[in-house]
C-alpha cells in the first residue's frame, strides 16, 4: 500500500478533495476535508492524476464530525461521500464544487451571470434528516443485502445503512435473508401514498416477497395545490422524498405566469412536473411532454388525464435534435414558449441544447443533477443567446456529493442575439431561416388571416427580406420553369410571420 502525508485542497466534483502527491501529480482523495493534512493510501492512477482516500487524519478540520455511516466507512463504501462532513459544510462544499464547475466547464462569463442573477447565492437546505425512498442494494451470497466499495465493483455485505426514511427502516432489511438469487439487484421503496415495495427482475414484491402490482402512489402538494400521481416501481421517481414538492415549487416560483403559452417538458418521466406545468399553461396552453421510458410515458398519459389535464400530448421519444426538429413549437399563437428539460446527469449534451436553442423559446428553465454538464449545457446556450433570469441551488441528497440546480433562461431579444454565431451547420440551417419552419409560418398565417401560402412564396419573400436560403431550397429544378408571383397580401401575411419569428 503507497500512502503519503500531504494537506488538503479545496473540494472538486464527486465527494473529492484535491491535492498533490510529492512527485507532483495532482489526487483525488476521499474522505478528507478541505484544509486537512492527512495520510492517503493512493487506490488508483492515470496519467495525468491519482486517486486515494484518507487512511489516517494528522491534522482535523473543524468541519470534520464521526461519520453518520461508521460501517461504511470502514468497508470504503460508495454512496455516502460526505459522511464525516458537518451538515452547514457540506452546503459550503456543493457550492464551492458548483463554482468550480461552471468556471472549469462554462466561463467567467457564465460564473458572472449567475452571480448576477442571484448575488450571494447559496445552496438551499431541505433539512439533514435522511429522506431516501428508494435505494438499490445487491443481493450477497448468504442471502444479505449488499452495497459497492466506492469507484471499485466490489460487493460487501451490510449491516446499516442512515439514509432511509422511517418506513424503510422498520422493514429491518439487513437482518433478514433474501431468497433472490445472489448478484440480484434490489430496489427497495417507500411511495408517500402506497405501502413500500420492493423492485427486482423487472417484478414488484410486496415486503413479504409475494408478486404484486407494479404501481405505486405519490402525493406532491405545492401550497394551494396537491396532485396524486401512479407510478411504476421500476420507473424513475425523485428518491429523496422533499424533492418532489421542492423542485415542483422552484419551477412554478420560476416560471411564474404561463397562461397561454406553449410548452415542450423534455425527460418527463412520470409527470412530475408536467401536472403543475398542465395547470400553469389553462385551456388556453398546450404541453408536449417528452420521455424516453415506456411505463413512465404511460403513468404520465395516465396522471395527466386523471387529473383533467387534456391538452397535453404525451411522447414517447429519445430526446434527439432530430425529435425536436418535428415536434410543433410555434405553430399555434400562443403567450410565449417555453422548454422544461430535466436531463439524467449527462445533461442535455450540445446537440440537444443547440436544437432547443434552435426554436427560439421565449423562456428554457433546465433541471440538473450533474454540476458539469449543467455549466456545460448552459454555456451551450450562452453562446446562443441564452441569458440567465433566476437560478437556485438544492442540497437534496444530504451526505452525499450530489446537488441539483434548476436555471431560468431567457433569449435576448433578436437585435442583440442575431449577432451571435449560430454553428448551425450540423443543421443544415442558416441562422434566421431556423427561427421558424415552413410549416410553422404556413400555419401562423393560417390561423392569423384565413388562407394558405406556399413554400414557394415563403421563398420569395424570404429572397426580398434578405433572408438567406440553404443552397438550391425550394428552387424550381429548371431555371426557365415559369413561376407565379406571390400576391402582395399574401405577401404582408408571410413578412407578419417573419416579424412575429423575429426573423426580419
Ligand atoms: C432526472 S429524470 C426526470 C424525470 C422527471 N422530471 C421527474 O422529476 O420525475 C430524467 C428522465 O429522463 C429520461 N431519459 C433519459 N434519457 C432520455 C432520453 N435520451 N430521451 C428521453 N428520455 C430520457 C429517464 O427515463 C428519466 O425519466
Amino acid at each position: 500500500m503507497q500512502t503519503e502525508i500531504i494537506t488538503l485542497g479545496g473540494p472538486a466534483h464527486g465527494g473529492y478533495c484535491v491535492g498533490r502527491l510529492a512527485a507532483g501529480k495532482v489526487i483525488m482523495v476521499r474522505g478528507g476535508l478541505p484544509g486537512e493534512t492527512v495520510e492517503v493510501e493512493v487506490t488508483s492512477e492515470r496519467s495525468k492524476v491519482a486517486y486515494g482516500r484518507v487512511v489516517q487524519v494528522k491534522t482535523a478540520s473543524a468541519d470534520r464530525v464521526p461519520h453518520i455511516w461508521p460501517e461504511g466507512e470502514t468497508k470504503d463504501l460508495g454512496g455516502v461521500e460526505l459522511g464525516h462532513v458537518a451538515y452547514p459544510a457540506q452546503l459550503r462544499w456543493k457550492r464551492d464544487v458548483v463554482r468550480d464547475a461552471i468556471r472549469r466547464n462554462g466561463s467567467s462569463e457564465l460564473l458572472a451571470e449567475l452571480d448576477q442573477a442571484h448575488p450571494g447565492w447559496e445552496v438551499e437546505s431541505s433539512g439533514s434528516e435522511p429522506g431516501r425512498t428508494r435505494v438499490s442494494f445487491t443481493v450477497c451470497e448468504g442471502g444479505g443485502l449488499g452495497m459497492y466499495e466506492a469507484a471499485a465493483h466490489n460487493v460487501h455485505t451490510v449491516r446499516s445503512f442512515p439514509l432511509l426514511v422511517p418506513e424503510l427502516v422498520d422493514l429491518d432489511l439487513f437482518r433478514r435473508h433474501w431468497e433472490f438469487a445472489p448478484g440480484t439487484r434490489l430496489r427497495v421503496i417507500a411511495p408517500s401514498n402506497s405501502a413500500p415495495v420492493l423492485f427486482a427482475d423487472g417484478q414488484t414484491f410486496s415486503v413479504d416477497g409475494e408478486p404484486t402490482t407494479s404501481r405505486v402512489r405519490e402525493t406532491v402538494h405545492v401550497s394551494d395545490l396537491t396532485f396524486t400521481y401512479r407510478i411504476f416501481s421500476g420507473s424513475f421517481w425523485q428518491t429523496d422524498r422533499r424533492a418532489p414538492a421542492i423542485l415542483a415549487a422552484a419551477l412554478r416560483d420560476a416560471l411564474g405566469q404561463i397562461e397561454g403559452f406553449e410548452a415542450w417538458e423534455l425527460y418527463s418521466g412520470s409527470g412530475l412536473f408536467s401536472l403543475f406545468l398542465a395547470q400553469g399553461l389553462g385551456a388556453k396552453g398546450r404541453l408536449t411532454t417528452v420521455e424516453g421510458d415506456g411505463p413512465a410515458t404511460k403513468s404520465a398519459a395516465y396522471n395527466l388525464a386523471k387529473a383533467g389535464f387534456d391538452q397535453v400530448e404525451v411522447r414517447r421519444g429519445d430526446v434527439s435534435p432530430q425529435l425536436l426538429r418535428s415536434l410543433p413549437m410555434g405553430e399555434m399563437v400562443s403567450q410565449g414558449t417555453l422548454v422544461v428539460a430535466d436531463p439524467p446527469r449527462s445533461g442535455l449534451g450540445k446537440a440537444v441544447a443547440r436544437a432547443i436553442c434552435a426554436q427560439h423559446p421565449d423562456l428554457v428553465a433546465l433541471f440538473s443533477c450533474d454540476p458539469v454538464s449543467c455549466a456545460r449545457d448552459l454555456e451551450t446556450m450562452r453562446q446562443l443567446g441564452y441569458r440567465v433570469k433566476t437560478w437556485r441551488v438544492f442540497d437534496l441528497f444530504p451526505y452525499t456529493s450530489h446537488v441539483e440546480t434548476i436555471v431560468l433562461l431567457s433569449k435576448l431579444d433578436s437585435k442583440k442575439y442575431i449577432s451571435v454565431e449560430l454553428p448551425m451547420d450540423d443543421m443544415g440551417l442558416t441562422s434566421a431561416e431556423s427561427k421558424a419552419t415552413y410549416k410553422q409560418i404556413q400555419n401562423y398565417v393560417f390561423k392569423k388571416f384565413g388562407f394558405k401560402v406556399s413554400n414557394l412564396y415563403i421563398a420569395q419573400v424570404k429572397e426580398k427580406c434578405g433572408i438567406k436560403e440553404r443552397e438550391n431550397y425550394n428552387k424550381p429544378k429548371k431555371e426557365d420553369l415559369k413561376q407565379p408571383i406571390c400576391p402582395i397580401e399574401k405577401e404582408e401575411a408571410i413578412k407578419d410571420a417573419f416579424r412575429y419569428f423575429q426573423m426580419i
